[in-house]
């Protein structure tokens, strides 16, 4: 586990830093900086360039000061890593040597009550990560009753979606909900006891569902590991961690077509991904974990899972393959 200079431990970055494996003159995407803990990590191990990419302009703030300390060898760029392609086109660098992802909000953020990110402190219904957009406020007041429905259900995996969404439209309809804490009494409301099983707060699934939402999480998910596959030369590792199944799910996903693992007609077919030669090798199988040293230290680390990936000669795949659900 590394230590940040912020009050956010970074996750697995003992493992991250050793899938990324960042090597002298290489160039290396941290496409979520964060409080920066994987960039300072990679930049200690000698690459020539480590770029930070983050949508939050608190987290940009801090890169800059990673600017006016590394100089050349590091620079910041502000917004989605579903665009890192024309983020880094616009400094002149269409290849790369690595890329790492760290899924999800910050410890900062989560903390921060203003961001509406937690719903055991009372802040605004926002949830955004940054830039404009809407709230997590405009989708609970505004979304017809099925859709926020299915909303909860797919994001939150939530099976008391449809319940949570009539409390949450009867409620509006007395005034409109903007507040994290009335939100979260109202889904409490509509579980009832049923949650308590479960030994998470209620609103737990709600609240995750409507982040992502709100920060188009999953198409950006989509969007980065296509763009990564594009960006990275032969030879060059992704690193992906995840913090819930919706997630860890397409990653495994993409990488088993890209890997050839799926759809492999028999165990002694030569591997093939979907008929094409496959673009990434697989690092290690399955997913690394925190071990219990991590979890004890950072309880938040628990449902962390990292995938890794080492790209191959083989072309990328073509966008319009992209079929995640
Ligand atoms: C879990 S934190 C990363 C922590 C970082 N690895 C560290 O060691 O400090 C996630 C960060 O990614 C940013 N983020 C999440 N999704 C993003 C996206 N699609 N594009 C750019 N930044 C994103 C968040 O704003 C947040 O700062």
């Amino acid at each position: 586990m590394l230590n940040t200079d912020g009050p956010h431990i970074s996750v697995l970055g003992r493992e991250v830093v050793e899938a990324i494996a960042p090597q002298p003159g290489e160039t290396i995407v941290d496409g979520t900086f964060g409080a920066g803990g994987y960039a300072r990590a990679f930049l200690g191990a000698g690459p020539r360039l480590v770029v930070g990419i983050d949508r939050d302009p608190t987290a940009v703030a801090r890169g800059r000061a990673f600017e006016a300390e590394f100089g050349a060898r590091f620079a910041m760029l502000e917004g989605c890593f579903g665009d890192m392609e024309s983020l880094l086109a616009a400094r002149g660098i269409d290849g790369v040597d690595g890329v790492a992802l760290d899924l999800g909000v910050s410890s900062m953020q989560f903390d921060e009550a203003e961001r509406g990110f937690s719903f055991r402190e009372d802040g605004p219904l926002d949830m955004r990560m940054g830039g404009p957009g809407r709230t997590a406020a405009d989708i609970v007041n505004e979304t017809a009753e099925e859709d926020l429905a299915n909303i909860i259900y797919d994001f939150g995996e939530e099976r008391a979606s449809r319940r949570i969404a009539r409390f949450i439209v009867a409620a509006r309809g007395e005034a409109p909900i903007t507040r994290t804490r009335t939100l979260a009494d109202i889904v409490a409301r509509a579980i009832g006891r049923g949650a308590e099983r479960d030994r998470i707060h209620p609103a737990t699934r709600t609240f995750q569902a409507l982040r992502i939402a709100v920060n188009d999480e999953l198409g950006e998910l989509d969007r980065g590991l296509a763009a990564a596959e594009r960006l990275l030369r032969p030879g060059g590792r992704l690193a992906v961690v995840s913090f819930h199944s919706l997630e860890d799910r397409a990653v495994k996903r993409f990488l088993s077509k890209r890997a050839g693992a799926e759809g492999a007609p028999s165990r002694h077919a030569p591997v093939r991904a979907g008929g094409r030669a496959p673009s990434f090798d697989l690092l290690f199988r399955g997913a690394a974990k925190p071990g219990d040293d991590e979890i004890r230290i950072n309880p938040r680390a628990r449902s962390a899972r990292l995938r890794a990936a080492r790209r191959t000669t083989a072309p990328a795949f073509p966008i319009t393959e992209e079929a995640r659900r």
